[in-house]
């Protein structure tokens, strides 16, 4: 039987809906949806396994100027990611607000088959559409434009059909059962991060990672610590809260998430860490895994 395997990478501004879009096509919260620009730092990997095909999926960070080194280095995250790719999904919200010309740019520089998927029609008219889709005709002139809301998973259907059919015939590149590359204590730390974009305001969740320091499986309880790094004290005493209430709010609320995630109790301790400007010094970002 022949078998087909490749990479499809999901590019776009902030906000446009990659995440949303990537967990509607792998069916499982893998990457974290959050209503805040900039929440996806890594290239995310979800797999999509059927008996006849693989399809390895990047879930990249939006596309923007870069403004500090983190941002560079979540950058460097696209370029590699349009470089490896067999097939290229480049989201668009249709009311989008952003300057999409680098975005456009990129993709004109790339071999690989592209469409366009207009995101959050749910939110449009069908003139609005029938406009957009003409707008991205002229555009890109890419190789399919389709119409979707991620978030409501529809037309999301239609897509799997485009990318079966620029799919190279070759054998899986993972283990046929692997939904993702990433191990447990990523998503812990994704889940985390999440509950701070959520819970904090302006430039709070941006100066913020998360780092695992201890995962401690016994048999009914996982015992998780984590640190949340910060870059002043100011911001120490804003994620701490009155007398701890904002943490707390972040504690509870990621363990519940982690223990459905996890299917298992979790006992999560949290600390917060000032590492001045972590943000602009490279040991930092290499330790955190944005590679440079
Ligand atoms: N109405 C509507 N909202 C959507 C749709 N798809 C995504 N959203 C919302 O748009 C917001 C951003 O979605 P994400 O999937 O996090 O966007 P992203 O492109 O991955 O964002 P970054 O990780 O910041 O680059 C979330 O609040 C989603 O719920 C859609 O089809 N319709």
């Amino acid at each position: 039987m022949s078998h087909k395997a490749g990479f499809v990478s999901i590019i776009g501004k902030p906000n446009a809906g990659k995440s949303t879009l990537m967990n509607a096509l792998v069916g499982e919260k893998m990457s974290i949806v959050t209503p805040k620009a900039q929440t996806t730092r890594h290239r995310i990997i979800g797999i999509v396994n059927e008996p006849e095909y693989q399809i390895v999926i990047s879930d990249t960070p939006g596309v923007i100027k870069p403004a500090y080194t983190l941002q560079a280095s979540m950058m460097n995250f696209v370029e590699g990611s349009l470089i490896d790719a067999d097939v290229i999904l480049l989201v668009t919200d249709i009311q989008e607000k952003y300057d999409e010309s680098d975005v456009i740019e990129k993709l004109r520089k790339t071999d690989s088959p592209v469409a366009v998927l207009i995101n959050k029609i749910d939110k449009s008219t069908e003139a609005e559409v029938k406009s957009k889709i003409a707008y991205w005709e002229e555009t890109l002139h890419p190789q399919a434009i389709f119409a979707i809301s991620a978030l409501h998973e529809h037309n999301i259907a239609a897509v799997m059909p485009f990318i079966l059919g620029h799919l190279p015939e070759h054998p899986p590149y993972y283990e046929k059962d692997a939904l993702t590359d990433k191990n447990e204590r990523f998503f812990v730390s994704e889940i985390i991060r999440e509950k701070v974009f959520k819970l904090y305001e302006k430039e709070i969740p941006y100066s913020t990672e998360v780092i695992i320091t201890a995962f401690k499986e016994e048999a009914h309880i996982n015992r998780i610590s984590a640190e949340i790094i910060v870059e002043r004290d100011s911001q120490k005493n804003i994620i701490i809260g009155k007398g701890g209430s904002m943490i707390k709010k972040v504690g509870t609320y990621a363990r519940e998430d982690i223990e459905e995630f996890l299917q298992k109790k979790v006992f999560l301790e949290l600390f917060v860490k000032v590492i001045p400007d972590w943000r602009k010094k490279d040991n930092y970002l290499k330790r955190f895994g944005y590679e440079h």
